[in-house]
């Protein structure tokens, strides 16, 4: 199988949110040039970026909408759940405990460890809030190994470090640190709601040049 660009794999889901709307308006099936010009992309991009899923459209009728959402599913592994937890149940960690819409990403939170004792012991949004000093043992235990941070800088690389001695292969982390491993088989993945913003800023600026 071909690599596939990380640039690709951020717009499949951006694809598959139009696909459900489309499905939803009853059209059955759609072209890559119809789907370019709604999404602001060239019909070539849109063309090699569906081919990553291994569907190809058909010439005058397009995509069937049900198997290129289907297709994308298979390809971004949604059909398959991968059980996590979440570490720093604050205010970010809150509102991502809160939202169902993961499940459908094939990410499903089972728990959430804290360190303030107000926390540990109740129950957010449905989860169990565990202590920080039990993750070790549950990650063992549950081989799980999906973690979330969304605790504060200073404690990120610590934490990151139990977790993944534990078994954790994959972090998702919001903390503004970098985190490292020199273990092969982990992928961290650091999220910044800041550069996003600064992008969006440095364009209004442009636009209003
Ligand atoms: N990536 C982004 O775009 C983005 C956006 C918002 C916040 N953040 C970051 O996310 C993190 C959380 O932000 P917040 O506003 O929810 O903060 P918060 O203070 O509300 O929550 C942090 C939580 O982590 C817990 N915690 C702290 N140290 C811990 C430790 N050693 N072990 C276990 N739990 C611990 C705290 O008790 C608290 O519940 C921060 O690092 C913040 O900078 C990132």
């Amino acid at each position: 199988m071909r690599e596939v660009s990380e640039a690709t794999i951020r717009r499949l889901p951006v694809y598959h949110h139009y696909l459900l709307k489309t499905k939803e308006m009853g059209i059955a099936a759609i072209s890559s040039t119809q789907i370019a010009s709604d999404l602001n992309l060239t019909p070539i991009q849109v063309r090699k970026d569906l081919e990553a899923t291994g569907l190809k459209g058909k010439p005058k009728v397009g995509y069937a909408v049900s198997d290129l959402l289907g297709a994308i599913e298979t390809f971004l592994e949604w059909n398959k759940i991968n059980p996590a937890i979440l570490i720093g149940a604050g205010h970010l960690g809150y509102a991502i405990l809160g939202y169902q819409g993961f499940e459908h990403y094939g990410l499903k939170i089972a728990a959430a460890f804290d360190n303030d004792f107000a926390k540990i012991g109740k129950l957010i949004h449905g989860k169990p809030i565990y202590s920080i000093d039990s993750m070790e043992k549950y990650i063992r235990e549950h081989k799980t190994e999906v973690g979330i941070l969304t605790v504060p800088a200073s404690s990120a690389q610590e934490l990151a470090d139990i977790m993944i001695s534990a078994g954790i292969k994959a972090i998702w982390s919001f903390a503004p640190a970098r985190i490292t491993t020199s273990a092969k088989d982990v992928i961290i993945q650091h999220e910044n709601l800041a550069s996003s913003l600064a992008v969006l800023f440095k364009n209004i600026n442009k636009k209003s040049l």
